[in-house]
């Protein structure tokens, strides 16, 4: 168990929280971060503190399971979201959850998927090399269970022939993963300023 490794990702996943909330995107206490560990387990926010406040005691361990290493330390209500990425997608390295108003609103009204087409900033997700290319980013009914919404998720990518390093639920937020931490923020902030471009679409028509 290295306490430098941990150290490290406390650090980033601190300066993620503060990041996203200066865009608005954790508002109240909402939102939830999380880093691979190089031992296996995974440094995640504590449940119902505030994202944009975090200091190193908001930042506890989980197994892959989302158990927490120290007896009643409360990990966050959707660490399951988060085990259930790092299970799946062993190149995934950090994963950003955010409840932005384009999120919440397009998950709101579109069907179960959202297309993205014709963006520059597409570039920035794997296997898109152009911004001729388009993503179809899976949207899932919200549920309070989170074993269940797993398991709805798990679904989906099943059904998928690729599957996009990113996810919405609806009416409640995102889910973006990258390699490291810097590779989810960056996700994360295309894929924010394409579905804002998306809203200010709807709006315009
Ligand atoms: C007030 S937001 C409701 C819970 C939620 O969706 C969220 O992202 C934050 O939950 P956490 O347990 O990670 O603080
Ligand atoms: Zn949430």
């Amino acid at each position: 168990m290295s306490d430098d490794a941990f150290a490290a990702a406390t650090a980033a996943i601190i300066q993620a929280g503060r990041r996203m909330d200066r865009f608005g995107w954790v508002p109240a206490t909402a939102g939830n971060i999380s880093v691979r560990l190089p031992d296996g387990f995974v440094a995640i926010t504590r449940s119902g503190g505030h994202k944009g406040f975090l200091d190193a005691a908001g930042v506890i361990r989980v197994d892959l399971d989302g158990r927490p290493l120290r007896a009643g330390d409360r990990p966050s209500a959707e660490t399951g979201l988060h085990c259930g990425i790092y299970r799946r997608f062993p190149d995934a390295g950090a994963v950003l959850h955010g409840h932005s108003v384009p999120v919440t609103h397009l998950s709101r009204t579109g069907g179960d998927r959202i297309l993205l087409e014709g963006y520059e900033l597409l570039k920035a997700f794997p296997g898109l090399p152009t911004h001729a290319g388009a993503i179809a980013l899976p949207v899932v009914d919200n549920d309070q269970d989170i074993p269940r919404l797993q398991a709805v998720v798990e679904r989906r990518w099943d059904a998928l022939a690729e599957v996009p390093p990113g996810y919405l639920i609806r009416g409640h937020g995102v889910y973006v993963w990258g390699a490291d931490m810097p590779a989810a923020l960056m996700r994360l902030e295309a894929l924010e300023f394409m579905l804002a471009c998306e809203l200010e679409k709807r709006r315009a028509a």
